[in-house]
């Protein structure tokens, strides 16, 4: 069921006619499903919890841990906390979101290659599941950090398993130079001075390969070593209570075939590193979040150069509004929002107002006719979206929209210029 869909000649979101939320709001604009983030979370923590293999020895669900980074918004952070959803963070503020919409600190897990110390602490004090931990220089400090508040730190080791993966080279972590995780021989003598340290609790082993995953080989892969690292673990008499796999899982942009549903995912995992005696946990973010998402922009004018005759399509939303095109020659699919019935179409370059040639959404994308003023709707921009958004060219963050069967609310308003100006300050000396 897609909840973003023409109805009367218009897309609407569940109930929700989006060209009504742009003329009201304003463009650019993120609008968020709360049926498609719930439904989303619901199949795949089912697919998930429905695998007996994949139960804990005490009975347990894995922790199916929503990869914040994706779209920290606390509105929709709120929406999957509700589901009993859990969060992977990758910075205090994420922790501080994860707990202000309701995530109980034993659903919370840290990654991240550069946790400060200030960072670790207030981790630890918050009490939260397990810091995954990269490096042994952040081992070291993890355990001083615990030492100093005379607590235990409760850690898994990510180990890089040596298989990247993913749909761009700027997204692939699972590789022996990446900068994510330890080698398994390295992580295996970590977990051994981490077990040897009074302050620091070693519970197991985490790995997570890349992102936009479209097939589950290599993901298989790394499981399989994953498993075999357990056993090796516990083969030194080290007790291995733990197993985090990472998210990763991609979800169909319409220019690529679709990735494995979540039941086949399931499924490769239960018989891959299923009844290990473990607690699971899975960190899935773009699965989740991308396809709950649009991004409304409207066209300013179309240009059509004199001398190449490329036509661009200068729309109101910017790289700096939804970057992955820019950052990862990312496709975006491009619908107009007023359902188009004739089939009269152009090729145009889909480009933002920002000074830089980066700036370009899409080259020579055949579309529907277009003209100044009509909406169009990026899809599957709930991931990675409004959350990578900056304010270059003093272009103020785009809202964000939360929509629920017919309600709608403004879950993170536009900044006002003034806004924007005052957050900074003239010293003194520059005052007249
Ligand atoms: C450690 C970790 N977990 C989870 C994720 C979420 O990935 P995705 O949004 O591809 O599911 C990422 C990002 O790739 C990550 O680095
Ligand atoms: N920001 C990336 C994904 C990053 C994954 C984080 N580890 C994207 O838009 O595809």
């Amino acid at each position: 069921m897609n909840h973003f869909d023409y109805k009367d000649g218009d897309m609407f979101c569940e109930q929700v006619s989006l060209k009504d939320l742009a003329d009201h709001i304003g463009t650019p604009l993120y609008v968020y499903s709360s049926a498609t983030l719930e439904r989303h979370y619901k199949v795949f923590a089912g697919e998930l919890i429905d695998q007996p293999e994949l139960q804990s020895p005490k009975g347990e669900d894995p922790l199916i841990a929503f990869a914040m980074k994706s779209n920290s918004n606390r509105a929709v952070l709120r929406t999957l906390a509700r589901l009993g959803c859990g969060a992977d963070t990758v910075s205090e503020g994420e922790i501080r979101r994860a707990l202000d919409a309701g995530i109980a600190p034993e659903k919370i897990v840290f990654s991240g290659v550069g946790k400060t110390d200030a960072e670790m602490a207030f981790a630890l004090k918050a009490g939260i599941y397990q810091l995954n931990v990269e490096s042994r220089p952040e081992l070291l400090r993890l355990s001083k950090v615990a030492a100093s508040l005379n607590m235990v730190a409760p850690l898994v080791i990510r180990i890089n398993p040596g298989v990247g993966a993913g749909g761009h080279a700027k997204i692939t972590t699972g590789g022996a130079k990446d900068k994510f995780g330890v080698s398994a021989q390295e992580a295996i003598a970590l977990y051994a001075e981490a077990a040897s340290d009074p302050n620091l609790a070693p519970l197991g082993i985490a790995c997570h390969i890349g992102s936009q995953i479209s097939d589950l080989t290599p993901m298989q892969a790394a499981f399989a070593r994953m498993k075999s690292w357990v056993l090796e673990l516990r083969a030194q008499g080290l007790s291995v209570e733990r197993l985090d796999l990472g998210g990763g899982l991609g979800v169909p942009y319409f220019n690529q075939p679709a990735p494995p549903s979540p039941d086949v995912f399931a499924e490769m995992v239960a018989l891959t590193v299923g009844n290990l005696g473990v607690r699971y946990t899975f960190e899935p973010g773009r699965l989740i979040a991308a396809n709950a998402g649009v991004m409304l922009s409207r066209v300013i004018h179309v240009h059509e150069r004199k001398d190449s005759g490329q036509q661009f399509l200068v729309v109101d939303a910017a790289m700096n509004d939804l970057m992955r095109p820019a950052l990862y020659d990312a496709f975006h699919d491009i619908r107009p929002v007023a359902q188009v019935t004739g089939d009269k179409t152009a090729v145009y370059d889909v480009v933002g107002p920002v000074c830089e040639t980066g700036d370009t959404f899409t080259r020579d994308r055949t579309l529907p006719e277009l003209k100044a003023g009509d909406l169009i709707a990026f899809m599957s921009a709930g991931a990675y979206g409004a959350v990578m958004g900056g304010e270059y060219n003093s272009r103020p963050l785009a809202p964000e929209v939360l929509v629920r069967d017919e309600k709608w609310a403004i879950v993170r308003p536009r900044p006002s210029y003034e806004d924007m100006l005052k957050r900074e300050t003239l010293p003194e000396w520059l005052a007249d």
